[in-house]
């Protein structure tokens, strides 16, 4: 793969030896740092891990039709004043965009209150198969996260910020472009603001991320694998050292696209501070302390343009 044009990004193999999700073990040190690499380099790859069962995110994409599929009326009716927290659609910029989403999703209250929600008659099915499929994402970006934090000699913190954490399982759909349109954007450009994204794309190719020399890379993932993206967010708390992956969705074709993904963050009145162990006379620190929904409310408060692309160095940047 060469580096000033990669047309891949890094593929990790969490099943081939199950010691190496021993935290501790040689195995463990060796993919921690094989993590790191890609998301410094990348900010992203691509991930096998057989902890979550195939027919679960089969039953999921199956859901997700019927729930696309509920009137409009029904849909809105996901409703949150945190941005980017519940229905998005109806766009004229993203016309083919459409997503709707379940904070602590793996919690069965709220799994339940968004079923009742949808569907006011009742819909147990749909219902576990939310709780079930948030909590074992929500175990992977545990498990993701844990290997960043031990990566960087900063194991210690990583239980609490857990802790401190909160997340959004998002569902998402994108419809074919119109006959006669060669190609539409599905999602413009843009990094996530988030700590960590694990995506769960189905069979329809279209997600692309920009690679650091600014080429556009076509993902064509592996049957059953996940995408795991940085967001600006974990870029502050390592001090830099993590790459937020810009990336887009490109359709094209005739078929729908359907993914879903979490997406964890800081608590609202939690401060992201970088650690100590990460600043020293190199690395001199970038980013003064600031709490997520501040620094996402002033990102979708500023124009679109230069404000857009620096808004983490603009908003926290020392
Ligand atoms: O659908 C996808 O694969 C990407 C979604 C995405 O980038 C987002 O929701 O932030
Ligand atoms: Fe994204």
């Amino acid at each position: 793969m060469g580096s000033e044009s990669p047309t891949q990004i890094p593929f990790i193999d969490f099943c081939s030896d199950p010691g190496a999700l021993e935290p501790g073990s040689v195995g463990w040190s060796l993919l921690c740092q094989e993590v790191r690499a890609a998301l410094e380099m990348y900010g992203c790859f691509e991930l096998a891990y057989d902890g979550l069962p195939v027919q679960l995110r089969d039953d999921m994409f199956e859901a997700m039709k019927r729930l696309f599929d509920l009137p409009l009326e029904t849909k809105l009716k996901n409703y949150s004043t945190k941005i980017y927290h519940g229905y998005i659609g109806q766009s004229d910029v993203v016309p083919l965009y459409e997503s709707l989403g379940v904070e602590d999703a793996s919690r069965l209250d709220a799994a339940r209150a968004f079923t009742d929600l949808m569907w006011p008659e009742g819909n147990p099915w749909f219902c576990d198969t939310l709780k079930s499929l948030s909590e074992r994402m929500w175990e992977l970006e545990n498990l993701v996260r844990r290997m960043i934090y031990d990566s960087y000699g900063a194991g210690k913190y990583c239980e609490l910020d857990v802790e401190n954490s909160s997340s959004i399982f998002r569902v998402m759909k994108y419809k074919a472009p119109e006959q006669g349109e060669e190609s539409a954007m599905g999602l413009v450009a843009h990094t996530d603001k988030n700590l960590i994204t694990v995506l769960c794309p189905n069979e329809v190719e279209g997600l692309q991320v920009q690679s650091k020399a600014g080429h556009w890379i076509h993902l064509t993932p592996r049957n059953a694998s996940f995408i795991v993206m940085m967001g600006d967010a974990f870029k502050a708390w390592s001090n830099g050292r993590l790459h937020p992956a810009k990336h887009r969705v490109v359709m094209s074709g005739d078929k729908e696209r359907f993914s879903f993904g979490v997406f964890s963050m800081p608590k609202e009145e939690v401060t992201i501070e970088v650690p100590p162990e990460l600043v020293d006379r190199d690395h001199p620190l970038l980013f003064k302390p600031f709490q997520y929904m501040d620094y996402v409310s002033f990102y979708y408060s500023t124009d679109d343009g230069m404000n857009k692309e620096n808004a983490l160095e603009i908003y926290a940047g020392v």
